[in-house]
């Protein structure tokens, strides 16, 4: 075998009492695409973070192209060759995206712009070089932070979940990119807990269950059912069957809403109806950055309508539009955002100050004051509901895996019992075996009588969930189209833009 690029051996990191990492011993071949899988909270981004040097391994050691290697910092890996996309995005909101690219690779801003925009067109990673990164959707913000690192010339490439927010279209442009950068003589480490990608686009993979390796395989000759048992221990729970429809009251309903929000780079919004009964799953299919969060903002109430908008916006029949997003939650909604760091919660705080963000009309406070026993067990009891992996309810949001802190936002949304329950991307970062215990638990709650609505770009995940779909394109919404009797190749026209006939549309 040629020597590997990279050698790891005997790698730990511990946080405290947590051991991250124990023992990892890894060879990243030259030209290889390289997975790394495991359960949320398995220590995969910690392994990846100790080779990229943000963090500094407590034993072990490394060796790069023969040399041993000792990393002070990520500037550091980035002279030698050494690049990462990572799954928390590491812009600043207030530049733009040339001015973010620039922190990190020299160069006259208008070259810059010239090269950033042949990204976007070689590599299907399209964003505008003068936009602020705050008026970015989550998708276009990962293409910058994949340009960004494209642009350093790596000879290896680390993606923490590069696909977790691209739209199927942009997932093969962007394996035939990550195909071209290999047989360029690019290695890449591939973190991902979909499977079937994995199987599609890596030559190795190294398995992690609990911070050590379980298993080095070649993830071509096992299926994905395999890999998913190699990783978390056991078989995959079957979906949740959903009961028959009720056609229960309307708690969401949106009737002809168009809206230009203030921010010169949003999504305007036009012709946007839909109707979310209880007992229903709608689902909301698009590619990030077509409206997505001005929509969802509108729909929480991080953003009102103006007081002459009346008659758009029903919550539980009752005109919603230029109420605040409390107000809104008074009235039985809950909701998830995708920006789980962002807004979701507050990573300096720990999970019991974290549930008391949505929780607090539960009884978990008394005159004024936190109820400490209570806003303890209330977190206990997510914690548990929800396989939250963490040393408990006093540890800050931020030390959680991003799985594991999607699963706590999500329970906590839950635990609240709404009449209407709102999540974007209910299951990003989320591991499989989690993701389809997130998955039967809104269709069990669906089936109770729940009205959701869940906006993803996994079409797999929408046609798995939902009793319709509704696609936004451009800031308009398709007519729903039933879930059963529809092709996911009919929703991928919607899509992008191409109108298939509208025969299965509901009325
Ligand atoms: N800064 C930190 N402080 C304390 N604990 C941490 C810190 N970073 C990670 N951990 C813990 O280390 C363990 C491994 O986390 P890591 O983020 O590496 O998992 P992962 O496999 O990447 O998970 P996911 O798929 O959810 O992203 C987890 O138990 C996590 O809570």
């Amino acid at each position: 075998m040629t020597a590997p690029l990279l050698s790891l051996r005997a790698i730990s990191k511990s946080y405290g009492q947590i051991h991250a990492n124990q023992g990892i011993d890894l060879d990243v071949a030259p030209q290889s695409i390289h997975a790394v899988l495991g359960e949320n909270g398995a220590g995969k981004s910690t392994l990846m973070k100790l080779i990229y040097g943000v963090e500094q391994p407590d034993d072990g050691t490394v060796v790069w192209e023969g040399e041993p290697l000792s990393l002070a910092s990520p500037a550091e890996a980035r002279r030698k060759g050494i690049g990462m996309v990572f799954q928390h995005f590491l812009l600043f909101d207030t530049l733009t995206v040339v001015e973010n690219i620039q922190l990190v690779v020299p160069g006259r801003k208008a070259d810059l712009m010239e090269r950033i925009r042949t990204f976007g067109r070689d590599f299907g990673l399209e964003v505008d070089p003068l936009a602020h990164v705050h008026a970015l959707s989550v998708g276009e913000r990962q293409r910058v932070e994949i340009i960004r690192c494209l642009m350093i010339k790596p000879r290896l490439l680390i993606l923490d979940e590069p696909t977790s927010v691209l739209p199927p279209q942009s997932v093969d442009k962007l394996f035939d990119t990550l195909r071209r950068l290999r047989d360029g003589g690019v290695s890449i480490l591939f973190i991902s807990h979909k499977l079937e990608e994995i199987r599609a686009i890596c030559d190795r993979a190294t398995i992690l269950r609990g911070g050590r390796v379980t298993g080095h395989v070649d993830p071509r000759e096992h299926n994905a059912h395999d890999l998913a048992r190699m990783m978390i221990g056991r078989d995959m729970p079957e979906p949740m069957p959903a009961l028959p429809q009720s056609g229960g009251e309307k708690r969401l309903e949106i009737i002809g809403l168009a809206y230009r929000p203030d921010d010169p780079f949003a999504v305007p919004l036009s012709n946007i109806s839909l109707t979310v009964r209880a007992g229903e799953i709608l689902g909301i299919a698009g590619i990030s950055g077509n409206g997505q969060s001005e929509l969802a903002a509108l729909i929480s109430g991080e953003a009102v309508l103006p007081r002459e908008q009346r008659d758009r916006i029903y919550m539980m029949g009752k005109d919603v539009g230029t109420l605040d997003a409390a107000a809104r939650r008074q009235l039985g909604f809950a909701f998830v955002p995708e920006d789980r760091l962002g807004r979701g919660a507050v990573p300096e705080m720990s999970l019991v100050l974290n549930s008391l963000l949505t929780a607090h009309p539960l009884g978990l406070l008394r005159h004024g004051l936190v109820d400490k026993a209570k806003a303890k067990a209330f977190t206990n009891e997510c914690i548990r509901q929800y396989d939250v992996r963490t040393p408990g309810p006093d540890a800050e949001a931020g030390a959680l895996s991003g799985g594991n802190l999607q699963k706590f936002i999500v329970g906590r949304e839950i635990m609240l019992s709404p009449k209407l329950l709102f999540v974007a991307q209910p299951t990003w970062g989320v591991d499989v075996g989690a993701a389809s215990a997130v998955r039967r638990r809104l269709v069990t709650l669906r089936n109770e009588g729940m009205a959701i609505l869940v906006i993803s770009e996994e079409l797999e995940e929408l046609f798995e969930l939902c009793d319709s779909i509704q696609v936004l394109h451009h800031g308009t919404l398709s007519p729903p189209l039933v879930t059963r009797d529809t092709r996911p190749e009919e929703i991928g026209r919607y899509m992008i833009g191409a109108h298939p006939s509208r025969g299965k549309a509901l009325a």
